[in-house]
């Protein structure tokens, strides 16, 4: 909570300053109306008294009241702005940090849990400063003022505040033990909760497709039920604080005025009158006291909770990002040159690793494929070029260059990436296609239409009735998965980089668009280098060079003809998928 504090302004400093002293004249105001209580009852008490002498005082009590609102509402209204400019700037600062990281930080911390720390735990840290610093503050102050208001009363009336405080401390730390580990609980389940929801509505058409609803749902439900539980629980130990509290002030009340009886009973008199007076201003400041304690309590309350999520807030914040961009790059010339030296690579550093001690080279306009079977760490490998994970050992390199010593947007510029997945935009056909910044940016209507004509994609594009303008849903999800496959390699070949990286990019193309599309790549970008990972044999087949990896290793690099002569996994997924005239003769 510290950490979080200590990224509160100069200006949130400044006004929290000022409310302390808000704060200070509100008590000041709130104590000083028992005063002219008592003056109204010794008043009353004394004969002849004119009612003009009771309303000068009565006039006195409202005008403090009055005041003390204001400065209570002027007190609230500045908790309320800190509260709102220091969780504005942290969702800032938690955002601008999560898109700066990396693959594995994601994965580390889960999107779910991200999320809920952008915004439910961020919502208990601004609920903490706007009440905090009501309750924090004014608590004791009110507290240690009243009681040097009572302390040198009548000792019985001392020692009845006494208890009643001790009971107050005994019930409210009572429930703050059995709640308190329940709001860890709480923000976890959170978590997951949000987890399942996630999941399940991006699988929705398989859990419908798989029958699989109730099965789905039930996950949904228990991880639901848990939370009610927990919530439940700890609801239910907080209502009892308020009833409690009520009991305990009542409580205190009866007693003073009992013992006040006894008292004024055998009192001479003329001290009966003092007794008396002495007696209801006691109990108002007894009052004060126990809401003293009781505002210094409420803050442990939601403390707790704000904690927990303070703590999540600042590892999201403070988590050392594993990939250091340079600000500058060393530039070197323009050569769509790749090189992989020894490189090793694991997620998990202390496992085996996913891919192992691969080299070769990449020379300009080449095209080198990757093949092998599922998960023999084909996208693991073109992952470390633009550095999504950084090599284990060995060092990747671009144009002579190990891609550590790029600054981000050069090295962007130099790399054009199609994921696995293809990624779209809500926007238009236009607004994906020119998406970011690159050399070119902004991009002309004649460049994007030329890298739709490549990307097989200006067919489809042109018969829109908005053509480039045409709208694209979230995700693309007005587009077929091979359309939305050809619009994220028309946006890579409009930035006109010098690699080209394709991870099984054209896995939802026919055969046909697959061979055209690659015979555009080859005629209109014959300087580009190519690194594509297929499935397919037909696709990669006339590559200049073909790595097979097999378990992460390199198990064979050639061209399809030597392969085909030379190495078993290769001739395996060849004869699996070609007949032998297909493979003679090529697609
Ligand atoms: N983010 C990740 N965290 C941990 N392990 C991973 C991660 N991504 C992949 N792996 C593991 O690394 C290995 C290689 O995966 P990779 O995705 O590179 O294979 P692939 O050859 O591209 O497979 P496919 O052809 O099915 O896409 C697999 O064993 C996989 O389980």
């Amino acid at each position: 909570m510290i950490d979080i504090l200590k990224r509160t302004s100069k200006k949130e400093r400044g006004i929290a300053a000022i409310s302390v002293v808000f704060i200070i004249v509100q008590v000041w105001l709130e104590l000083k109306i028992p005063d002219y209580m008592s003056e109204i009852t010794t008043l009353l008490q004394t004969e002849g008294t004119t009612t003009q002498e009771i309303i000068h005082p009565g006039i006195w009590m409202i005008g403090l009241s009055l005041l003390s609102f204001l400065a209570s509402i002027v007190v609230g209204f500045f908790a309320a702005k800190i509260a709102a400019s220091l969780s504005t700037r942290l969702r800032d600062q938690i955002y601008s940090k999560i898109m700066h990281f990396s693959q594995s930080e994601i994965q580390q911390f889960s999107i779910p849990s991200l999320i809920t720390r952008t915004t439910n735990d961020l919502t208990q840290i601004q609920l903490v400063v706007a009440m905090g610093l009501q309750v924090v503050i004014k608590g004791p102050i009110t507290a240690v003022w009243a009681i040097t208001k009572i302390a040198n009363k009548n000792w019985q009336w001392t020692l009845t505040t006494a208890i009643a405080v001790l009971f107050l401390l005994i019930m409210l730390s009572t429930l703050l033990l059995l709640v308190q580990p329940k709001f860890t609980k709480v923000q976890n389940l959170t978590d997951k909760l949000n987890s399942i929801t996630r999941e399940n509505l991006s699988g929705i058409r398989v859990i419908r497709a798989y029958n699989a609803e109730n099965i789905q749902s039930q996950k949904f439900e228990q991880a639901n039920e848990i939370l009610t539980t927990v919530n439940l629980f700890t609801n239910r130990m907080l209502a009892i604080m308020n009833p409690g509290m009520t009991i305990i002030s009542s409580g205190l009340t009866l007693a003073v005025y009992w013992i006040g009886a006894y008292l004024i009973d055998a009192a001479q008199l003329d001290a009966k009158l003092v007794l008396f007076s002495d007696m209801v201003v006691f109990t108002s400041y007894a009052m004060q006291v126990v809401l003293g304690f009781m505002l210094m309590t409420i803050i442990f309350l939601i403390l707790p909770r704000a904690l927990v999520s303070a703590k999540r807030i600042t590892e999201v914040l403070e988590t050392n990002l594993s990939l250091v961009w340079p600000e500058q790059s060393v530039l070197t010339e323009k050569r769509g040159e790749i090189e992989f030296d020894h490189v090793s690579f694991g997620y998990d550093k202390s496992a085996v690793p996913v891919i192992q001690d691969i080299s070769f080279k990449a020379k300009q306009g080449q095209t080198i494929a990757f093949i092998g079977s599922t998960g023999s760490g084909k996208s693991t490998l073109i992952n470390l070029i633009p550095r999504f994970y950084d090599a284990t050992s060995g060092g990747v390199k671009v144009d002579g260059q190990n891609v550590q010593a790029y600054a981000q947007d050069e090295l962007n510029n130099r790399i054009g990436f199609i994921p696995q997945k293809p990624v779209l935009f809500s926007g238009t056909i236009r607004s994906n296609l020119d998406f970011g910044t690159s050399v070119g940016s902004p991009l002309s209507d004649n460049d994007l239409k030329q890298a739709l004509t490549i990307a097989q994609a200006w067919d489809f594009v042109e018969a829109k009735s908005q053509k480039l303008d045409d709208p694209v849903a979230q995700g693309g999800s007005n587009f077929s998965g091979g359309q939305k496959q050809r619009l994220a390699i028309a946006r890579v070949i409009a930035r006109k980089p010098e690699i080209l990286i394709f991870d099984d990019s054209f896995s939802a193309l026919d055969y046909r668009t697959d061979k055209m599309l690659r015979d555009a790549l080859d005629t209109h970008l014959r300087q580009t280098t190519k690194l594509i990972v297929a499935q397919r044999i037909s696709t990669i087949m006339h590559a200049d060079q073909i790595i097979v990896l097999d378990e992460g290793r390199m198990v064979g690099i050639g061209t399809h003809e030597t392969l085909l002569a030379t190495n078993d996994i290769y001739q395996e997924i060849a004869h699996s998928q070609l007949s032998k005239e297909e493979l003679a003769h090529g697609k």
